[in-house]
């Protein structure tokens, strides 16, 4: 049961102060948002045969305010939808879903939430469509981390080795759009410029040939660019310790061989921490790893030659 701490909203409280007056909800998003809500309240009550009575009982919201929530009226606070979802035993989020999801998705979710990562990447495969088992891609690599981590170095030298095409997805990006990254992320924002990217990423993994490709740092930020990164390519993440990544990005900006949007201030060892610890569980998604901390350019070159050649199995070189 609920806790019944908190103000009740009263009977005579007006809640539906940011709705547009004279709005429909055909021209206002926001009105067309809180109709969905209201809808989804009605809805999960009746399956659950509650009364509002019964509701305004459990959540403690006044029937008033329950009418006017399910009729698109009330824009609840948070906590109060929260407390009624808790009343009806469903869940916040079910709630508030962006689109409709399927009736079996419940079910589904829970199963995903206790499958392991096998269970998981065998789903994966099931849905997709795509053929189970296998190893994935075979000459096709691509290099993931932090900026500075030597992607673009040391993706340029494998691609030279193996004798393969070479393709730098920023550059790509840039190509595609007629506009600098810089460009992109200052004019159009970074939700724009992920959804650039997964579209160049689509099309870089569909056009055949071996490829050596070399991402931003930032691409493990989208869960479907990232995913679709990690079923067409044999992934690599490039490691290194934060304050190498700001050595190396400040060292290539006074060469003036890249803009710096490292921070330049003394907050730039926290914030790069930061950076890596939320990105670390999602870089660590990789096939394979290698940790160019304190070793030289040729030695990281040498072992992910080494490791791409064990992936491929020997043979793969040309002009070796
Ligand atoms: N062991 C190493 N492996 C890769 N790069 C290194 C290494 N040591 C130093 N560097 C330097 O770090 C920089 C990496 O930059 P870059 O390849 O542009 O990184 P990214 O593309 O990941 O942002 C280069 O200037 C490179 O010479
Ligand atoms: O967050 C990202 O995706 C980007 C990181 C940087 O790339 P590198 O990591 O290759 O330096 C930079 O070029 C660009 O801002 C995009
Ligand atoms: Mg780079």
């Amino acid at each position: 049961m609920p806790s019944r701490t908190g103000s009740r909203p009263g009977a005579d409280e007006p809640v539906g102060a940011a709705t547009a007056a004279g709005a429909t909800e055909a021209d206002d998003p926001e009105a067309e948002f809180l109709a969905v809500l209201g809808q989804r309240v009605r809805t999960m009550r009746a399956v659950r045969a509650m009364s509002r009575k019964m509701l305004s009982q459990t959540s403690g919201l006044s029937e008033r305010y329950i009418a006017q929530l399910e009729g698109g009226q009330g824009n609840v606070s948070i906590i109060l939808l929260r407390r009624v979802a808790l009343a009806m035993g469903v869940r916040l989020e079910d709630l508030l879903a962006a689109v409709e999801s399927p009736p079996d998705w419940p079910v589904l979710r829970d199963l995903l939430q206790k499958a392991n990562a096998d269970q998981i990447a065998e789903a994966k495969r099931v849905l997709s469509g795509a053929a189970a088992g296998g190893e994935g891609p075979a000459q096709r690599v691509a290099l993931i981390g932090l900026r500075g981590a030597g992607k673009s170095t040391l993706g340029r030298i494998l691609a030279e080795r193996m004798g393969w095409t070479f393709v730098e997805l920023n550059r790509e990006i840039e190509r595609e759009n007629g506009l600098s990254v810089a460009e992109i992320f200052a004019i159009y924002g970074q939700e724009t410029y992920r959804r650039l990217e997964q579209g160049a990423l689509r099309r870089l993994a569909e056009r055949p040939g071996p490829m050596v490709l070399a991402t931003g740092g930032g691409i493990v930020a989208e869960p479907v660019t990232f995913d679709l990164l990690l079923s067409s390519f044999f992934t690599v993440w490039l490691k290194a310790r934060p304050e190498e990544h700001i050595h190396r990005v400040r060292e290539q900006a006074a060469k003036g061989l890249a803009p710096t949007r490292m921070p330049d201030s003394d907050n730039a060892l926290r914030e790069i921490r930061g950076i890596l610890v939320s990105r670390e569980p999602l870089y660590a998604r990789a096939r394979a790893v290698i940790d160019t901390a304190d070793r030289t350019v040729a030695e990281t070159a040498g072992e992910l030659t080494g490791l791409v050649e064990s992936h491929l199995g020997t043979g793969h070189r040309r002009g070796a």
